[in-house]
């Protein structure tokens, strides 16, 4: 795949022909979007298309999901020129934190962590990662920054599939998303292969 290739009309989501499907099984999530990260335009496009929206509105900082949700979250803080909170998997901060257990796609029980020193009462806060899917690992990030005080000014991600979980976001917080309207129920029946 030519990771260079600019095509010639760059309808919003052209990019998401360079994710790949999920080859090993039911342990990792079913698709991997990022390769679409190496290509320098694609990762542009996908950047200024979540930020689309958000366009004017007031936004004191990124905060970005462990793991893959720092690269788009520190590229969108670095757009906005905000800076940028990361919100952990349990374990690896060594300064004081607040967690949140959560369950994701995979079933599994997991618990989130944040610095308590970042956020103040009020600071409104973008919340980036890079797909949505039950919504248990974006809702559990939604949990600490409220219960910090934090206003959730924005939920934004690759995708934000519409499960009970995406739903919910998409009820309760202004979203952006990467998804033309006829490639999302491929992307909610997790079909690969949209071409
Ligand atoms: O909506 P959910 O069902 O909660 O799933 C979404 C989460 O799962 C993926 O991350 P994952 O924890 O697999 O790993 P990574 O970011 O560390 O690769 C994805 O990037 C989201 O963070
Ligand atoms: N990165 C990802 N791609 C597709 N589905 C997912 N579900 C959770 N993470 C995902």
């Amino acid at each position: 795949m030519d990771l260079c290739h600019v095509p010639a009309t760059r309808e919003k989501g052209w990019y998401l022909a360079l994710m790949a499907p999920n080859i090993k099984g039911p342990n990792y999530a079913w698709l991997d979007p990022s390769r679409l990260y190496c290509h320098p335009q694609g990762l542009q496009d996908c950047v200024a298309d979540l930020l689309q929206p958000f366009q004017g509105d007031p936004i004191d900082m990124v905060a970005g999901i462990d793991a893959m949700g720092f690269i788009l979250g520190a590229a969108a803080a670095a757009v906005l020129q905000k800076g940028f909170l990361a919100i952990r998997k349990a374990g690896h901060l060594c300064v004081q934190t607040l967690a949140q257990p959560y369950t994701d796609y995979s079933g599994r029980e997991k618990v989130m962590e944040v610095r308590t020193d970042a956020i103040s009462p009020g600071l409104r806060i973008l919340l980036v990662d890079q797909w949505v899917e039950t919504g248990g690992t974006m809702r559990a990030a939604i949990e600490l920054v409220e219960r910090l005080g934090g206003v959730v000014a924005g939920v934004a991600a690759i995708c934000i599939e519409d499960s009970a979980g995406g739903r919910w976001i998409r009820g309760r917080y202004k979203c952006s998303h990467c998804v033309p309207p006829r490639l999302q129920p491929r992307f909610d029946h997790h079909q690969f292969g949209w071409d």
